[in-house]
């Protein structure tokens, strides 16, 4: 149960600290009025939510990689880049995918 808020802690303060985490957030929630707008299927709002799922958990892994290197490199060191910038890139590639699949998702619905 402990480690339970510990892990929700994480979401939070991920949602406090990232600018990111906001505008993902944000979006999931106009996704998913838009969702109940449209009355879209079950298979698209388990697509949905896998979505929501893999761009969230990479923000807040991203979160955590940039923690871990601020603690262990403060200065600049090319390795951190390199950290930095892959975790950032993970996260580009999920949200790319996720605005790609919801436009085929919403789209038909809308024209
Ligand atoms: N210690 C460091 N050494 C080298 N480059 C760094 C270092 N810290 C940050 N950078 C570079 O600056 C970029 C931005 O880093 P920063 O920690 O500000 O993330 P951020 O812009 O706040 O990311 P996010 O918006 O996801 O929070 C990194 O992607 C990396 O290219």
């Amino acid at each position: 149960m402990k480690s339970f808020f510990h892990a929700f802690e994480g979401i939070y303060n991920t949602f406090k600290s990232e600018r990111n985490m906001k505008i993902h957030i944000l979006i999931m929630i106009l996704v998913i009025i838009c969702g109940f707008i449209f009355h879209i299927t079950k298979t698209e709002w388990l697509i949905c939510i896998l979505l929501f799922a893999g761009v969230l958990s990479l923000e807040i892994i991203n979160t955590a990689i940039e923690a871990i290197v601020d603690l262990v490199s403060p200065e600049f060191h090319p390795l951190a880049k390199v950290a930095k910038d892959a975790a950032a890139g993970a996260v580009l590639i999920i949200a790319i995918a996720a605005a790609i699949i919801g436009l085929m998702i919403f789209v038909p619905y809308i024209l």
